[in-house]
């Protein structure tokens, strides 16, 4: 293999992941970031994302002098052969993915690109947003190239070292080649195409994913109306191979930072060339409505009002393994809970800060003590371990198990009715 020079640009989630894993295959790697803070943390080797192996890659590369960290893209492209955009694209206007990170970046780097160096784009972009790259670059000498990500924060490292396949897309054959070449080492299957279906490759994985979600949900309300239990039914679906075990957990709805907006961006890409996406639609409003579905067990569970009434939370991430809050379907239900007149408690193993509208504890049993309803959003594997004794003395509150995480045995044993989802 050989080692390249390479520069990644936004150090989140994926570009912090890209970066020290790449650095691990033996790259040389340079990582930018524009917020100055960030930057001076990973400097000293420190990392605040919660992510399995990523601290122990970021402090081995900065050890080998193989992984650098700087501030700004312009510090880090001087020298590279590759450069990698991992920026974000969160949700604009009408839904649209915001690509003004991306845009700026290329503003300021595109005339400092070195001659023959290629860029390649991680971020999550419509289709056509390499050509409108290469346009704005307006150089023939830098080759433009669609390599979208994969990972699933939690589980970044491992996703990235061990991926299910790469995708790289580019009109610059050799170019691709060149980028597929970076992960030899990971012996994944790589599928090699050209830039718009490179792009559409991320959108139609995640919209995939969130319909078998909504697909899920709306069979685990299917079930409750008539007497059928979801956990069976997936379990029976998922042997087939052709549908498989995994992504069949019914929920509060999905969220995070990614399936939202990639289903939204999408919606939008499609209205945008008149084609109708009925099946994607259906698949965003029912994850709305499954939120007032999860309202409506909780007020059931209250009596009938939550007016005045104090809920119980366990966990605001938007998935266990992670701090992260964007989008996530415990604080869009705690929002509508608010906007009832209830009153809000919660505990978050990995959230210690302050969060907007919830009085939120580092204690479990603060969080639920004296609450009319308590209330599992996120699935800790810490919440099946808690002394259920203990709560059913501090609180004579139903819990809704928005998750199906608890044993509802355990539960019931402590005096406690137990409510879950499709069963
Ligand atoms: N989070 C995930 O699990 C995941 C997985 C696959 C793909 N993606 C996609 O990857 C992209 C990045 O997502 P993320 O979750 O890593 O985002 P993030 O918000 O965690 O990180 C983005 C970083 O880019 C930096 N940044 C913004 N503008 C910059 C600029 N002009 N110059 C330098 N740095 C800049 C920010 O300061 C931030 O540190 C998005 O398009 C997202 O959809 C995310
Ligand atoms: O059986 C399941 C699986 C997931 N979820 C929910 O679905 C959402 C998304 O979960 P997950 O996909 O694990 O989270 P992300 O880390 O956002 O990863 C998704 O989004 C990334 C960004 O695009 C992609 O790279 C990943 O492949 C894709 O899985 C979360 O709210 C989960 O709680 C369920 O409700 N039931």
């Amino acid at each position: 293999m050989f080692a390249r020079r390479i520069a990644v640009v936004g150090t989140g989630y994926v570009g912090l992941t890209t970066g020290a894993c790449l650095a691990s295959l033996g790259h040389r790697v340079v990582c930018a970031d524009s917020d100055a803070a960030k930057v001076a943390r990973l400097q000293a080797g420190r990392v605040t994302i919660p992510e399995p192996g990523l601290p122990e890659l970021v402090t081995a590369g900065l050890a080998a002098g193989r992984l650098e960290f700087v501030l700004g893209a312009t510090q880090a492209v001087g020298n590279a052969e590759v450069v990698f955009l991992c920026v974000p694209t969160p949700m604009g206007e009408g839904g649209a993915a915001d690509l003004r990170a991306v845009e700026s970046v290329i503003a300021e780097v595109g005339a400092r690109l070195p001659r023959g160096c290629i860029l390649v784009n991680k971020s999550t972009v419509p289709v056509g947003t390499a050509a409108k790259i290469a346009e704005l670059l307006d150089r023939d000498d830098v080759a433009v190239v669609s390599n979208p990500e994969f990972l699933r924060e939690g589980s970044a490292v491992e996703d990235f070292l061990d991926p299910d396949r790469i995708v790289v897309g580019s009109d610059a054959e050799d170019a691709a080649e060149r980028v597929v070449a970076l992960y030899t080492r990971l012996g994944a299957p790589s599928v090699l195409t050209d830039a718009a279906s490179s792009e559409l490759v991320k959108y139609a994985a995640n919209c995939f994913l969130a319909m078998k979600l909504s697909y899920v949900n709306a069979m685990a309300e299917l079930c409750e109306r008539l007497g059928a239990d979801i956990a069976d039914v997936t379990e029976g679906m998922g042997y087939d191979r052709r549908i498989g075990q995994s992504f069949l957990r019914p929920g509060p709805g999905w969220g995070g930072s990614c399936l939202p907006k990639d289903t939204y961006a999408l919606a939008q890409v499609a209205r945008v060339a008149g084609v109708e996406f009925p099946l994607l639609e259906a698949t965003i409003d029912t994850n709305t409505r499954q939120r007032q579905l999860v309202l409506g067990k909780i007020r059931a569970a209250a009596g009938g009002s939550l007016r005045g009434k104090r809920i119980g939370m366990l966990g605001l991430a938007f998935k266990a393994g992670t701090d992260d809050l964007r989008d996530s379907p415990a604080l869009a239900v705690a929002e509508l809970l608010a906007a009832e007149g209830a009153e809000l408690s919660a505990y978050d193993p990995a959230i210690s800060g302050e969060v907007p509208g919830i009085l939120t504890t580092d204690d479990p049993y603060q969080a639920v003590k004296g609450a009319a309803v308590i209330v599992l959003l996120t699935e800790w594997p810490e919440f099946r371990g808690l002394d259920w004794g203990r709560i059913g003395e501090m609180a004579q509150a139903p819990v809704v198990d928005t998750r199906n995480h608890l044993d509802p045995d355990v539960v019931r044993l402590a005096g406690l009715a137990w409510i879950g989802i499709g069963r």
